[in-house]
């Protein structure tokens, strides 16, 4: 046998790809992490375990130095260390806060802390940490409008509802800004832009921790549940780990325990919770993938459902009413598994033939009503998974063709394209199982 071709040689290649894909590079050397340690440490936090580095497939991230074993401490981050609207309330914004009628919400203590301790400086005593947060967002709501509308059309329309918020949540705060002059000498519209605001609004959206706080008279009836955890916040998401994070009240530190076990010098993540990849990239500026969790949404519009049945179809209408007022219009999905339970019963009643109509409320729980009604369910949703297809590769195509032509937004381009990649990827697993459930009725 050639040298190389082997079992073990085999083997031997797959390990070393797999240690490549996830070697980091240490980044600990770096003046911006060095002031951080010092200052963590200042706050009585030294950390044992973990090193900043640069991984290939997720950037900026936490790698162990040890190997970790199931139910190891990975960080205890001291309260010193955590910036919450108690800090807030502590520094010199608690006053501006506790005057300004209607109370602030939690979140807008936060932000415009953020804002002003940033536009502080050198003078910041949170600069250690300012300095190691991104100087801009991977989010939809940064994005330019020409490049959300390439995005799937469930998630197009939460990125612009989001961007609306932002927006709002600027513009309604602007008097509680103007308040804050006095602790400037220069023009307070200055320092509160609308690029400052949405800086801190991402920072606090993609970095916060849960947090659960007794709730201040002088905030909004909003929940206080979000703080930031400087060093910890390095820690990248990965659906397939798990974890222990929470705040602990007697040894008051955020802490985070292993669940599952990470080897020596490998990337270590925590779980931000098990979203699918719409969520991730609206909430967090990423795209996971071959995540458990993906899946292709079709859209909340009924349009899809309809295209491939008869038009002459008399009952469609109360068909379709009856599926809204049982709430199965929205979270229709395909997934790695095929497709969804909630998609295959709305496409079963949508197949009811007229003399099986009357059965409506069986198929919603989940009975089987003909063989006609299987066969011709099946090959609906096959139809309509074949038309998802085509337009993701359509859509591919048209993001490959603007990478071209719009260098500047090759960033976002890329995120949407692996966004069209994973769902197409989601679509054509759901077609062969779908192909092979339509055999057993041939
Ligand atoms: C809490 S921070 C984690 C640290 C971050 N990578 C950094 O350099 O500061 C969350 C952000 O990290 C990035 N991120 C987290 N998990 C990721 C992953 N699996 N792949 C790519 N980016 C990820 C996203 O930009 C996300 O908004």
């Amino acid at each position: 046998m050639p040298k190389g071709r082997g079992r073990t040689s085999r083997i031997r290649r797959r390990k070393l790809f797999r240690s490549s894909e996830s070697r980091g590079v240490n980044e600990s050397y770096k003046s911006e992490f060095i002031e951080l340690k010092k200052w963590l440490k200042d706050r009585k936090f030294e950390d044992t375990n973990l090193i900043p580095a640069r991984f290939p497939g997720t950037g900026r991230g936490l790698m162990s130095k040890t190997s970790l074993q199931v139910g190891q401490m990975i960080i205890s981050l001291p309260e010193s260390c955590l910036l919450s609207t108690d800090t807030v309330i502590r520094s010199y914004l608690g006053a501006y806060i506790t005057k300004w009628k209607p109370p602030p919400s939690p979140l807008l203590a936060l932000c415009t802390f953020l804002v002003l301790e940033k536009h502080a400086g050198d003078q910041s005593s949170w600069k250690p940490y300012l300095e190691t947060l991104p100087k801009t967002y991977t989010c939809p709501v940064c994005w330019e409008p020409e490049v959300v509308n390439l995005l799937p059309r469930p998630l197009r329309a939460k990125a612009q509802e989001q961007r609306t918020r932002v927006q709002e949540f600027f513009t309604s705060f602007r008097d509680f800004f103007s308040s804050l002059q006095p602790l400037f000498s220069e023009a307070v519209e200055n320092i509160f832009t609308y690029s400052a605001l949405l800086w801190a609004w991402c920072t606090v959206n993609t970095r916060a921790v849960y947090l659960r706080h007794r709730q201040l008279r002088c905030f909004s009836a909003e929940p206080d549940t979000c703080a930031l955890a400087p060093y910890l916040d390095l820690l990248n998401h990965s659906p397939d780990v798990q974890v222990k994070a929470a705040f602990n009240e007697k040894t008051r530190c955020y802490e985070i325990v292993a669940v599952s076990s990470c080897r020596k010098h490998e990337e270590v993540f925590i779980c931000y919770g098990p979203h699918d990849n719409h969520r991730l990239l609206l909430e967090y500026g990423f795209v996971s993938t071959r995540n458990p969790h993906a899946c292709v949404y079709v859209s909340r519009d009924v349009d899809i459902l309809v295209k491939y049945l008869p038009s002459t179809d008399k009952q469609m209408n109360k068909k379709i009413s009856i599926l809204k007022d049982h709430d199965f219009i929205e979270n229709l999905t395909f997934g790695w598994d095929g497709p969804s339970w909630r998609l295959l019963t709305a496409l079963k009643l949508l197949c009811l033939e007229a003399g099986e109509f009357t059965s409506w409320k069986k198929v919603l729980l989940g009975e089987i009503i003909s063989d006609t009604n299987e066969k011709t369910s099946l090959d609906v949703t096959w139809k309509i998974c074949c038309y998802f297809i085509e337009e993701s590769n359509a859509m591919l195509q048209k993001v490959s063709r603007m990478k071209n032509e719009e260098v500047a937004l090759i960033n976002q381009l890329t995120l949407v394209e692996t966004l069209w990649t994973e769902e197409l990827k989601i679509l054509q697993a759901s077609a062969a199982i779908l192909s092979s459930l339509q055999t057993t009725f041939t």
